[in-house]
């Protein structure tokens, strides 16, 4: 997703695709991505359930339980960005899997959690915030080392 972003805003020219040839439905591999707020929200269930505990610790995977492929997630992200993402598909990274996906059902049953935001609300929070600010939260000269400049940031 970061790299994605970076193409949107200007500082990477294309997206590498790590192999499209994974058992997927088009061929690249396969992730459940999760909204920085869903996360949060699980975090803040999973401490209310511990703050009932009388000590120990628990386990509980964040997720939706639904994978999206590199390139559902650079369609959904033009879409959202209203910019084309460019990409060339490159091998595939050593050790990757072809699917990784949650299974969220314990923080549902445990702690009622689930996600409530999919992926279209996925990319426009990250291009929202993106466009807003193209280098991060770091100071552009020195964030990257190409040397070109983007909306009005010397880098
Ligand atoms: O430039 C890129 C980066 C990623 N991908 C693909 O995008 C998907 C997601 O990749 P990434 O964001 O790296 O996530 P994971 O492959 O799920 O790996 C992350 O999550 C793992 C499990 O938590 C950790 O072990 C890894 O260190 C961490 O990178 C995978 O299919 C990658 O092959 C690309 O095609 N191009």
């Amino acid at each position: 997703m970061p790299y994605v972003q970076q193409v949107a805003v200007g500082r990477r020219e294309c997206l590498s695709v790590f192999g499209n040839d994974y058992d997927t439905h088009d061929g690249t591999g396969v992730r459940d991505y999760i909204h920085v707020d869903d996360l949060a929200e699980g975090h803040i269930c999973a401490m209310e359930k511990l703050m009932t505990m009388d000590g120990g610790c628990i386990t509980h995977n964040l997720g939706s339980g639904k994978g999206y492929s590199v390139l559902d997630m650079v369609k959904a992200f033009e879409e959202a960005s209203g910019k084309p993402i460019a990409y060339k598909v490159v091998d595939r990274r050593a050790g990757d899997l072809g699917t990784v996906v949650a299974n969220a059902s314990k923080a549902k049953a445990d702690f009622g959690w689930e996600t409530k935001r999919g992926l279209k609300e996925m990319c426009e929070t990250a291009w929202k915030w993106q466009s807003e600010n193209p280098y991060g939260y770091e100071d552009g000269e020195k964030d990257d080392s190409r040397g070109f400049r983007v909306e009005g940031f010397r880098v």
